[in-house]
């Protein structure tokens, strides 16, 4: 089976005033269609660079990106971007956020009440129907993400990156918005590939959680499969994995990877 993202021997450099920073060397990764991938690594390794790459917002110095056999040299709506800070136009209403996404991609073949239909259907989604004609700032950081992801989604894009999407929450607000999101994975099947810095985050929701070492030149450092029932087919459920061998192993082995051998390869550089 061909991989649906293929990331093969990519290396990023950026140029700066004080010369070339060599930020990304030699990754290599490939996500079936469906899977949840979490990048997880110290502060300033290149999770956000990688994840830019995908989205087609830079590109690569060397090496190659295919998502669905072509080759990602732009942004695209196939592949939708969440960001930590959700980035809405103050001036619209919540649904008119999400309208304006939804009449870039699909404005050219439908008719106006479909499109609004597909924004109310995304809000409904992320449980922001009450909330449709509100503006940005009447409405929560957390509800604002929420719109943030409903806009991603309307989309339809077969590949959702989320860039911390959930970092500037509280951890009650969090822990509710990956319940949900778990619950749009089971319904959408969506292929997701997020950044975090959370442990317990990249556990709880993912196939698969890709380490990365330390920069300069950061790589992927080890991939852990976690050994739990994927989220496409049924939500985790938190307070049962507290207690289960395979969520703890697994957040043991991230743990493992980020302060023992990240942090010895940091105080030994
Ligand atoms: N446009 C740029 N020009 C120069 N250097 C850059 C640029 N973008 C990123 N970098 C550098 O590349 C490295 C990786 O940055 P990146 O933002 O991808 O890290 P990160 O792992 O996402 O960090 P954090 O977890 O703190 O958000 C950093 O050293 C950063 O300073």
């Amino acid at each position: 089976m061909t991989a649906y993202l293929e990331i093969d021997k990519v290396e990023m450099h950026f140029e700066t005033k004080r010369g070339r920073f060599h930020a990304l060397r030699d990754i290599n990764l490939k996500v079936n269609r469906g899977e949840f991938i979490t990048l997880i690594g110290h502060s300033g390794c290149g999770k956000s660079t990688l994840l830019n790459l995908i989205a087609g917002l830079i590109k690569p110095t060397a090496g190659t990106l295919i998502c669905d056999r072509k080759e990602i040299n732009a942004p695209g709506p196939d592949r939708g971007v969440v960001f930590q800070n959700h980035s809405l136009l103050p001036w619209l209403s919540c649904r008119d956020n999400v309208l304006l996404a939804v009449e870039r991609v699909f404005g050219d073949r439908e008719t106006r009440a479909q499109l609004i239909a597909r924004a109310r259907a995304a809000l409904a989604l992320v449980g922001l129907t009450a909330a449709e004609a509100k503006r940005p700032h009447e409405i929560s950081g957390g509800m604002k993400q929420r719109v943030g992801i409903a806009r991603a989604l309307a989309m339809e894009p077969k590949l959702l990156l989320m860039d911390e999407p959930f970092g500037a929450l509280d951890a009650l607000t969090r822990a509710r918005l990956q319940d949900e999101l778990m619950k749009i994975v089971q319904a959408t099947g969506s292929t997701v590939v997020m950044v975090t810095h959370d442990v317990d985050e990249a556990v709880l929701l993912s196939d698969r959680v890709v380490m990365m070492s330390n920069g300069p030149a950061a790589t992927i450092g080890e991939v852990l499969d976690v050994p739990l029932a994927p989220v496409r087919e049924a939500p985790r459920l938190r307070l049962e994995l507290a207690h289960e061998p395979a969520y703890l192993q697994s957040r043991e082995a991230v743990l493992e990877f980020l302060y023992r051998k990240q942090a010895h390869l940091e105080a030994a550089a």
